[in-house]
């Protein structure tokens, strides 16, 4: 069995909670309130930047001139693919001022920090693949069971369901099973608690925006 195989084993009761959050729903059904999906957004802004980042750390420690090449392609998407999806929620929404990083936020983009820098690269790896696989397994979901009239949130639905992230997805998740053949049986096991970490701390994410997260002093 891949890694990644077994490693989406372990995070699935968190990936069937993540798709029966509220925010998840509503936001299908063209129902979540405008305030909670706009705090997401803002707080995704910080999150995308600081991910970025992750990942051109991931690519300076890569093996191999390929991956390297390949992190940095998913840096460079991190930036403007989804800066353009951004900005237009926020023109259309009128958001003008930046909000300070909320508690969940700083913690999930300090944890994949801390882990790129400190861990070896496969563990990095590891770490930053939730944020493809959730978000193209919750992509997916919606797509299915989405409102398609006059759903205000078709843009960021399409993004994600859409095939063209799908073989991006592909990609990172061969990427981590290349990484794990290479590694010893503990350093995989280090692999899968990465990668369960971060699997809850996108669940936190959403779970942080329907609640207007903030900082209690
Ligand atoms: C909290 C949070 N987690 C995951 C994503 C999705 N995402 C962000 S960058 C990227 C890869 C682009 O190369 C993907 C899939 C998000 N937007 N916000």
């Amino acid at each position: 069995m891949k890694w990644s195989e077994k490693a989406w084993q372990e995070i699935l009761p968190v990936y069937k909670d993540i798709i029966q959050m509220p925010f998840i729903i509503e936001l299908a059904n063209g129902t979540l309130d405008i305030e909670k999906f706009k705090y997401y957004m803002q707080q995704d802004a910080h999150y995308l930047e600081y991910f970025a980042r992750t990942l051109a750390v991931i690519s300076a420690k890569a093996q191999s001139v390929d991956t390297m090449l390949d992190f940095i392609r998913f840096s460079e998407g991190a930036i403007v693919v989804e800066r353009a999806l951004h900005d237009s929620y926020f023109k259309q929404f009128n958001v003008g001022e930046r909000m300070p990083v909320s508690p969940t936020c700083h913690h999930y983009v300090h944890y994949m920090q801390s882990t790129v820098y400190m861990q070896q690269v496969e563990v990095g790896m590891a770490a930053v693949l939730p944020c493809f696989w959730i978000y193209k397994k919750v992509g997916d979901y919606i797509l299915q069971i989405q409102a398609k009239e006059n759903n205000p949130y078709a843009d960021w639905i399409n993004t994600y369901g859409g095939e063209e992230f799908g073989n991006l997805v592909e990609k990172a998740i061969m990427l981590c099973d290349e990484g794990a053949d290479k590694c010893t049986e503990t350093q995989r096991k280090q692999m899968t608690a990465a990668f369960v970490d971060a699997s809850r701390l996108e669940y936190l994410f959403w779970d942080s925006a329907y609640k207007l997260e903030k900082w209690k002093r």
